[in-house]
């Protein structure tokens, strides 16, 4: 293995091998393979780039670290020399975590400074201008991420946010300097490491940016970032010669289908709004949930009934809905038992026989992942910016993992017929 990746979800996981399964037009990906968790067996010979998904993100910053190491010495034993620490492209943290800490220890732990810190994704509409963070024309804390159930994010200085979370100073690397090139670029992260800034925020507003901040880490043991700072890492290695470039062919899967949505983002509500229009839905009641009134069983019924029409099963609510939920029950008790709710549905689900099931929901797919127990992971075919089909070694089930913003308002039907045997 070449190259390393420790994501702190799976639907960020799956954005970033997607990235890297994909590479850039003309010259290839590297192969990659996405483990849900940190395996205990060594990694298939021939992958390239492993990404080790772990459910990090709202954890304790602690527990975040701990796991991360463990991922980090793994992914050293498999042989990578460089290591990509994944978040999202929204940054999602809080001011206690889990992004500065998690950063700091690889890089302490990597004898690295000056190590780039860029969560910008220009293809979905996210940018950093003097370390701010925008989604499309707004800036993070407006842009509905301050509503997040989980993360909300309520400031867009990114320095300033890291700063909190952060033991060591943090730099930037503006936008003027991104644009003088890989040159550039590196010796100012060589001044920022002087400096003793561990991370640092780099500007970066088009996928020419992020090219530049790839190629000026192209030796850099660590970089963090979304899967934006991706983008150029499998040029670095092929152009070196010492990956091939050569894409992995995708069969697709036949047989029944599930879509499970407990993402509250906007973009997954409209998603889910289109498909009740034609499609059979079934609203999972939160507070049914709760109080024990609705239980796994039931929601698998409905699928399996269903199954042959693109069944689709959710708890997405708007923001008003889901504070009222957390005001009663907690915000870790209702998040605890819908990931809990959707994972024993998911596998009951296999049991049955699904073969193409859809997630919305980093949370939510992190916690149906871990529960099917699916070891490595192969990269398909991207269905939208950044979701990949996945399927397992043996080509039993086929799956998207979707970031609750990401995806087209067509997603969930699109991403079945995408993932069908042609
Ligand atoms: N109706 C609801 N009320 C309260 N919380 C909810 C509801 N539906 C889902 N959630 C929780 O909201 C969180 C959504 O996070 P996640 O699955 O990561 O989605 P996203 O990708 O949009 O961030 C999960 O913890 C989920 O359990
Ligand atoms: O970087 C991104 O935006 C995604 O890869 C991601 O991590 C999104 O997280 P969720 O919205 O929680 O799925």
């Amino acid at each position: 293995m070449l190259l390393g990746v420790i994501a702190d979800d799976f639907t960020g996981a799956s954005d970033i091998a997607n990235t890297l399964s994909k590479g850039i037009p003309n010259q290839g990906g590297l192969r990659t393979a996405q483990f849900m968790g940190i395996p205990d067996t060594p990694a298939p010979t021939d992958v390239e780039a492993g990404v080790v998904a772990l459910k990090s993100r709202s954890i304790p910053a602690a527990e975040a670290v701990e796991q991360s190491l463990t991922a980090l010495d793994w992914l050293r034993a498999q042989g990578c020399r460089q290591i990509v620490f994944k978040y999202c492209s929204t940054f999602d943290s809080t001011p206690d975590g889990n992004i500065g800490p998690v950063g700091e220890a690889l890089a302490h732990a990597l004898d690295a400074k000056g190590v780039i810190a860029c969560p910008a994704f220009p293809t979905m509409g996210r940018t950093i201008h003097q370390g701010h963070l925008f989604v499309h024309d707004r800036l993070l804390n407006q842009s509905g991420m301050e509503k997040h159930p989980l993360t909300p994010m309520t400031d867009p200085d990114l320095r300033r946010w890291l700063g909190r979370q952060c033991q060591d100073p943090v730099g930037l690397v503006a936008a003027s300097l991104v644009r003088q090139g890989r040159d550039v670029v590196r010796q100012a992260f060589a001044g920022a490491a002087q400096r003793g800034e561990t991370l640092v925020i780099a500007d970066a507003a088009t996928d020419e940016d992020l090219l530049v901040l790839a190629q000026a880490a192209a030796d850099a043991p660590l970089l963090t970032g979304g899967s934006g700072i991706a983008l150029g890492l499998p040029a670095n290695f092929i152009a070196r010669g010492e990956a091939d470039g050569a894409g992995v062919a995708f069969d697709g899967v036949a047989g029944p289908e599930a879509i499970l949505a407990g993402s509250c983002s906007g973009a997954t509500r409209g998603q889910i709004d289109l498909h009740a229009s034609n499609h059979p839905v079934l609203r999972i009641d939160v507070d049914a949930v709760m109080t024990g009134r609705l239980q796994a069983e039931e929601v698998v019924r409905f699928l399996f009934d269903n199954s042959g029409q693109a069944p689709l099963a959710y708890s997405s609510s708007p923001p008003e809905v889901v504070a009222a939920m957390q005001d009663q029950y907690g915000r870790e008790a209702v998040s605890d038992r819908l990931d809990t709710l959707f994972a024993d549905v998911a596998v009951a689900m296999r049991r049955k026989g699904v073969r193409r099931l859809i997630v919305a929901g980093g949370e939510t797919s992190s916690a149906v992942a871990q529960a099917l127990e699916l070891g490595a992971l192969a990269i398909g075919p991207e269905i939208d910016p950044g979701v990949p089909i996945l399927t397992d070694m043996d080509n039993t089930i086929a799956l998207a993992l979707k970031s609750g913003n990401f995806g087209a308002p067509d997603f969930f039907a699109k991403a079945l017929q995408r993932m069908e045997r042609p």
